[in-house]
């Protein structure tokens, strides 16, 4: 049998095999994975690193008889450079993402090997991402911007020109996130500093970190801004502890007008570099620059950071972006689908895949690019049945949701309760505080409202939750037995 590829412009392609099409199909899904796995090292690498090294890797065929899959780069210099530095990393990533991978070969390319023709002007797949083999430079960040040079920072600002403003979304759950994130990057001194941004994972706290960048940028074309991951500044420390460069280290560090964190919550248990970065802070902050954190979750829920450190984090203002909501959802998928045009999405999809894919806008990103480039590559539309079919594995994850009648259960088994007093009016505060523990958790783990929440428990009112939330978020800080209890809760209501 052999099927029709359309290509990407409604262009009649060539006849294709079933046995192509699965190489295809194969090429895709290597090219998603190799889109999250660039990605993480992006954020490890620093911008100028990644793509000097690593954006240029070209993802080739995978032999399932001997587990080896092959990487290629254009030059035998630039293979060895990779081979000696990164085999490591990208070997574990690889076997991470793909159980099957046993060998990762890195070696110079033996002629070309081109994905098919889609068009993912938006970056492919991996939720908005470059794709794999996608080879335009990227050359937006200046000199100016902050290149460091030398030793030490080796990254440059880092900065994708993808992530701005102007392409972030905002809606309910976001706006405060992106608000305050807008005043950091404006030209009047925010009244805060620094900006703590917290959000769960794939909720656009590193594309928050990146439009700061530029827009200030913008404004300061000589500013100094450093971006980097918090496990890259602790590679970075620990390089210069070894090689006697403190000072330069230091020095460096202090000179940026602009500095932005990201993955704060990876700075856990390392005490001398939590100091460094203490200092740093304090440093910054007495003259004036600016800095921005972001992290998965509130300053006092890092655990291992020292309290000094904590109080510096928290002093400004820290920003939740809760987990978008449908309306976001829906908005995020019609901003991304506007890059395809002319291709047709119907609207009944994209309400299914908003309505669907709610743990986080990285797999909704993705879930959309994906569908779209099997519906290219196989030359058939875009349809509720075609999405039900290719993205099983995203849909089944996010199908497996907790809902609010599942925690009410789990709390109520937990404190020895009868469910009804979830949504009683008694007040004792043996079932008022399991009622808050319950609230808290339904917030942490579901995407629902504080009106939706509240309507949940016995038609409350939205300021009653907001109320509980934040009441268990402080005792959580200050009370080990209520600190175990949800965690206990979130274990078993997360396995
Ligand atoms: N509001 C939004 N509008 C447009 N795109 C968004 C929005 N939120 C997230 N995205 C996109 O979703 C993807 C994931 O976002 P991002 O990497 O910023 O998440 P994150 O919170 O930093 O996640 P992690 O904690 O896993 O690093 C990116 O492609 C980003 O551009």
């Amino acid at each position: 049998m052999a099927t029709k590829i359309e290509g990407a412009a409604g262009r009649k392609g060539a006849v294709k095999s079933d046995r192509e099409i699965m190489e295809d199909l194969e090429a895709i899904n290597l090219a998603a994975d190799w889109a999250d796995i660039s990605q993480g090292l992006r954020k490890d690498l620093g911008h100028q690193l990644h793509s000097q090294w690593i954006k240029p890797i070209q993802v080739g065929g995978f032999c399932k008889e001997t587990g080896t899959l092959d990487l290629y780069l254009p030059t035998e210099f630039s293979a060895n450079w990779v081979l000696d530095r990164f085999a490591d990393r990208l070997s574990l990533a690889w076997k991470i993402a793909k159980n099957d991978i046993r060998n990762v070969k890195i070696q110079v390319h033996p002629g070309r090997r081109k994905l098919p023709d889609i068009s993912l002007h938006d970056g492919g797949f991996g939720g908005g991402r470059r794709a794999a083999n996608d080879r335009s430079d990227s050359s937006m960040i200046t000199v100016a911007a902050g290149t460091i040079g030398e030793q030490g920072f080796s990254s440059s600002v880092g900065l994708d020109p993808s992530l701005t403003f102007a392409a972030f979304i905002t809606g309910e759950t976001n706006i405060l996130g992106c608000n305050a994130a807008q005043r950091m990057a404006a030209t009047e001194t925010p009244q805060f500093s620094p900006l703590y941004l917290k959000a769960a994972t794939g909720q656009g706290k590193t594309h928050l970190l990146h439009a700061i960048g530029h827009t200030y940028l913008a404004s300061h074309p000589r500013a100094r801004i450093f971006y980097c991951s918090a496990e890259r500044f602790m590679v970075e420390f620990v390089q210069a502890l070894k090689q006697n460069q403190m000072m330069e280290f230091k020095a460096r560090l202090r000179s940026f007008d602009l500095l932005l964190v990201d993955d704060i919550q990876f700075i856990i248990g390392k005490a001398s570099a939590q100091e460094e970065l203490l200092y740093t802070i304090d440093a910054l902050l007495a003259e004036g620059k600016r800095l921005v954190f972001a992290a998965d979750r509130a300053p006092q829920a890092l655990d291992g950071v020292e309290p000094r450190l904590l109080s510096r984090l928290s002093m400004g203002l820290v920003a939740d972006i809760a987990p978008a909501d449908i309306e976001l959802r829906r908005k995020i998928l019609e901003s991304k689908l506007t890059r395809f045009a002319p291709l047709e999405v119907p609207g009944d999809v994209i309400e299914f895949l908003a309505r669907t894919i709610t743990r986080n806008v990285r797999e909704l990103v993705g879930g959309l690019n994906k569908l779209i480039a099997y519906a290219q590559l196989t030359g058939q539309t875009v349809s509720l049945q075609l999405a039900e079919e290719q993205l099983t594995d995203i849909l089944s994850a996010n199908r497996r949701r907790i809902t609010i009648d599942e925690i009410q259960r789990t709390v109520c088994q937990f404190y020895r309760l009868d469910r009804s007093e979830m949504s009683s009016k008694r007040r004792a505060r043996a079932i008022v505080r399991p009622r808050q523990v319950a609230m808290y958790l339904s917030k942490v783990l579901t995407p629902r409202s504080y009106p939706e929440i509240g309507r949940k428990f016995g038609g409350r009112d939205h300021s009653t939750v907001i109320h509980a939330v934040r009441l268990i978020e402080d005792l959580r800080t200050r009370d080990a037995d209520m600190d175990g209890d949800v965690r206990s809760l979130l274990r078993q209501l997360e396995s």
